[in-house]
């Protein structure tokens, strides 16, 4: 049996289906989360049972990619799949009104379906009260209070399921829309009609969210507002984890110089100390700093707090051709353009979507990280300017302002070319400001802990291996003068690609750590590491720091802003945009804006040292 999960977008669907079928997916405090369909298992109903999570949608007469998803999937008209068996109907119990007309809608395709009245903990303490005996018994359905995200939160839900596969049959083939029989005002009037009956609620939401949102939202102060807490967050990475960094450090320099002491000096020493525990502990060292940053942005995608801020920036980013609407992408991309490019799809603007996904990947993603910080770390000294920021926090600042601002003059360059439809206004559901849950805030921390853990030992200890090798073999001639990684095929690779780089001031050690950050930029910096052959992130620095001088170092890191340096990236433009033109416009434009900007970077520099 299948069952399929629909509602309004942020009512808790995947809240929901989390605590149903044990699932750990993407849940947050705004409209657009989810943006494809994702199936899990329903246990203990007495039969095989399967849940769809789906996006959130207001209606089913509807133009966004992802609400078509939705549509799709309801009506039963994807591609070897009939239309699901029992419709879980999920409406925001602190707004009901907007649900009801979803639900009605569905109601008419004539599927057997249960009201979930979901947030019912946040409904209670508004002081709205729901009288589901009443309102099951005039919508001819099921309806039961959830609290997603509480423990036993869904029990009711769980029996009314059961007691729905005991009596639905299976169904198979497609439904069909029936054409729209009433107009707005008559369904809402309807809507009025049933709530005046079931459900009753103060006339005012509380008072302290208008106040705050006065604050949030103000023209102004919003946005003093925003860059103060953007500046916090990059303090915080620098200053929160410096001591919990060095003792990963220094437990690694213990893990080389133990695995050192007890393997007999020769080649399997070397890949052992200088391959294995130097290449992956020189980018697991930053997990501290990761951590931090995805606490501020789980926070903040909890808090309720990121849709006002589009809504504050949807004037500005108007300016260039963008809207409101781009904020969320954008702002999934601080963790990684893959799945800030794959929720561009709540875009309606097929042309505005078009834009935000070749701009989208300008935003710092958290594989940046690593390089910023290393290359901070030995060029910019650890200062405090006006008593209160520290110099590296600003500087890193800078460089998601510089990725912030490329974006924006991208988009408003592209913009221009492709006269992009101005047609609809921002219309954006604010949801209620809400504490994050903290649970839920250290389950998504260990989460992300995980992926980054995951990376570290696939993708990069390989990496590092490669590497190793290509950095070892051929070993040097018996009467050679030069250091012998200048003999080994790392060496000769290196120094191929320098005439290409030598405008930008790249040295052959910065050419070779190009190569394994198209797979994964972290990548870069235990490749530093092993051309240097130094093990740590301070010794590196010391290298970096001897060999670089501060130009060079800027301009490495101009690179880094806007290199598309990650296959996934480009895969994933490939597929959103589905046209093959536009992903070689992407990887052109950026690999030229970062060709271009390290060399204006180099230049200036070197005038001014
Ligand atoms: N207090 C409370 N919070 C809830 C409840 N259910 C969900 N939430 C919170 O509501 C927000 C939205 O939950 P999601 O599950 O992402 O909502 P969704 O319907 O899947 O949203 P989209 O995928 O964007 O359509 C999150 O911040 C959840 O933590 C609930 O019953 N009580
Ligand atoms: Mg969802």
């Amino acid at each position: 049996m299948r069952f399929a999960l629909v509602g309004n977008p942020n009512c808790g669907k995947t809240a929901l289906f989390n605590s149903l079928t044990g699932a750990r997916a993407k849940v947050a405090n705004y409209a657009g989360v989810t943006v494809e369909k994702r199936l899990g298992s329903l246990a203990g109903l007495g039969r095989p049972a399967e849940l769809i999570d789906l996006p959130g949608t207001y209606s089913l007469y509807v133009a966004s990619p992802d609400e078509q998803v939705a549509r799709r999937v309801i009506l039963g008209e994807m591609a070897g799949e009939a239309a699901p068996d029992v419709l879980v109907a999920v409406v925001d119990a602190t707004n009901i009104k907007l649900g009801l007309r979803l639900v009605l809608e569905l109601q008419a395709l004539g599927l057997p379906m249960i009201l979930a009245l979901n947030l019912a903990d946040a409904a209670r303490s508004c002081g709205i009260t729901i009288d589901t005996a009443a309102l099951s018994q005039q919508l001819g359905m099921p309806v039961v209070e959830t609290v997603a995200v509480r423990k036993n939160g869904v029990a009711d839900l769980q029996a009314a399921l059961a007691e729905c596969a005991a009596n639905a049959g299976r169904r198979s083939g497609q439904l069909t829309l029936p054409e729209r029989a009433e107009a707005v005002e008559d369904v809402y009037a309807r809507i009025d009609k049933l709530l005046a009956s079931c459900v009753s609620a103060p006339s005012h939401a509380p008072v302290w969210q208008d106040k705050l949102d006065a604050l949030v939202m103000h023209p102004v102060l919003g946005l003093v507002l925003l860059a103060t807490i953007l500046l916090l967050m990059f303090q915080a990475v620098f200053a929160w984890a410096a001591p919990v960094m060095d003792a990963i450090e220094g437990s690694m320099g213990w893990l080389g110089e133990s695995a050192g002491a007890l393997l007999p000096a020769g080649i399997l020493h070397d890949f052992v100390v200088d391959g294995l525990i130097a290449g992956v502990g020189g980018v697991l060292v930053f997990l501290p700093q990761i951590i931090i940053l995805f606490a501020f942005i789980l926070a903040l995608e909890d808090s309720g707090y990121l849709p006002r801020a589009a809504f504050l920036l949807d004037r500005l980013m108007r300016g260039v051709g963008l809207s409101g609407r781009s904020f969320i992408p954008m702002l999934s991309s601080f963790a990684c353009a893959v799945p800030g490019i794959m929720s561009t799809r709540s875009i309606a603007d097929p042309k505005e979507r078009l834009v935000t996904i070749l701009t989208a990947p300008l935003m710092t993603c958290s594989a940046r990280l690593p390089v910023y910080a290393v290359v901070i770390g030995a060029f910019v000294p650890q200062q405090s300017v006006w008593g209160v920021f520290n110099l590296q926090g600003l500087t890193l600042f800078a460089l998601y302002i510089a990725g912030i601002v490329s974006a924006a003059l991208v988009a408003w360059l592209m913009h221009r070319r492709e006269a992009a439809s101005q047609g609809f206004p921002l219309l954006l559901e604010l949801p209620n400001y809400r504490w994050p849950n903290a649970y839920h805030f250290l389950l998504g921390l260990k989460e992300r802990a995980w992926i980054f853990l995951r990376r570290v030992g696939t993708i990069i200890l390989a990496l590092s291996i490669v590497l190793w090798f290509l950095a070892t073999f051929p070993h040097a001639p018996a009467n050679a003068t030069l250091p012998a990684i200048e003999y080994s095929f790392a060496g000769m690779l290196g120094k191929a690609m320098q005439p290409l780089f030598d405008p930008l001031g790249f040295n052959w050690q910065m050419c070779i750590a190009l190569i394994p950050a198209m797979a994964a930029r972290e990548v870069a910096v235990s490749a530093l590491a092993t051309v240097y052959a130094v093990g740590g992130e301070d010794a590196l620095g010391g290298a970096l720091a001897h060999d670089w001088g501060l130009p060079v170092a800027l301009a490495y890191l101009a690179w880094f802003v806007y290199a598309p340096q990650c296959l996934a990236t480009i895969a994933v433009v490939r597929r959103e945009t589905n046209s093959l033109r536009a992903t070689i416009v992407f990887t052109g434009y950026l690999f030229a804006l970062a060709y271009l900007g390290a060399l204006l970077v180099r230049q200036i520099g070197a005038l001014w040292a």
